[in-house]
């Protein structure tokens, strides 16, 4: 990164990290860059780099400003993600995988065994299914830490963690600054549950087209008595051809 700093406008969106994070939780922001037809990816979740370089620069200084950076397994899987930014602080990446899908060849294991990346922590959901232990066996054996996060009760859809326990779990292993980047269904999930303490959004000046991926947001206006979910505005910033915009949650 050539600046020194961390652009401004950071500090003042995460003026909450100066507190501690409440006992069950750390403290969550959410970040990810998206078209002006709000897709974060192309077709079948082709990865597309919408954030300029400048944007990036912001995204990455971001990480430095996190313990912890959080990927669903459809991300990690199609884009590979390296999820830090030496030389400066590395976060350490959580990738969010009930089924324990994460290839061994990963970057995320190659930098950790080349010292460039902090050991990555795979969350997944308990299992006694021998495929999954054997899995389980070989990322711990490339140096993985494995943990399981328990569900909360049988109405879970299949193979999602529920995103309080997922939350429980990275705090009380030390956690207290979380950066979820994505992808769409991780959005959507911790936008759900109204953890989301700060929200930075790059809006990069192209269009996708319909079959590019987007993130829903589940519940629906009737199902929460009309009451939309909403963030007060921080800070706008130009950076390159993108637009920056920055949100702090607003308790309901
Ligand atoms: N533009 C940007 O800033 C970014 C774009 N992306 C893009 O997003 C795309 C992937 O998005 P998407 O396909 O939605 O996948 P995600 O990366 O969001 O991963 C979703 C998967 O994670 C697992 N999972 C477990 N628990 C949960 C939970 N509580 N909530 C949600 N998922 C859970 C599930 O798989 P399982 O059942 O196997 O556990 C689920 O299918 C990628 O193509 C990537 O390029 C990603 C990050 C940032
Ligand atoms: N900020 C941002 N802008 C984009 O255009 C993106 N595609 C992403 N994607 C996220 O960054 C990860 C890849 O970066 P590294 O390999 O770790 O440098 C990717 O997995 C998404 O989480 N972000």
């Amino acid at each position: 990164m050539a600046d020194p700093t961390p652009p401004t406008f950071l500090a003042a969106t995460l003026l909450h990290h100066s507190t501690p994070p409440p006992a069950t939780r750390p403290h969550v922001t959410l970040t990810f860059a998206q078209s002006l037809d709000a897709k974060i990816a192309g077709a079948q979740g082709r990865q597309l780099i919408l954030s300029g370089k400048q944007s990036m620069v912001m995204t990455h200084w971001l990480r430095t400003l996190h313990d912890a950076i959080l990927v669903g397994i459809n991300t990690a899987l199609n884009d590979d993600p390296q999820l830090n930014e030496p030389p400066h602080h590395l976060p350490r990446p959580v990738v969010v995988d009930a089924r324990l899908r994460l290839p061994v060849t990963c970057k995320l294991l190659r930098n950790f065994q080349g010292k460039t990346g902090r050991r990555p922590w795979v969350l997944c959901a308990a299992s006694l299914n021998s495929a999954f232990l054997e899995r389980k066996s070989a990322l711990e054996a490339a140096g993985a830490r494995v943990i399981e996060i328990p569900l909360q009760s049988d109405e879970q859809p299949e193979g999602r963690l529920p995103v309080p326990s997922i939350l429980h779990g990275l705090r009380e292993r030390g956690v207290n600054s979380l950066m979820v980047e994505g992808g769409a269904r991780i959005i959507a999930s911790f936008l759900a549950e109204s953890v989301v303490d700060a929200l930075i959004v790059t809006v990069a000046p192209v269009l996708v087209g319909e079959a590019g991926v987007g993130y829903q947001y589940p519940t629906s206006l009737s199902e929460n008595g009309d009451v939309l979910p909403k963030f007060k505005a921080i800070h706008t910033e130009t950076l390159g051809q993108d637009t920056v915009m920055s949100f702090a949650s607003i308790p309901w």
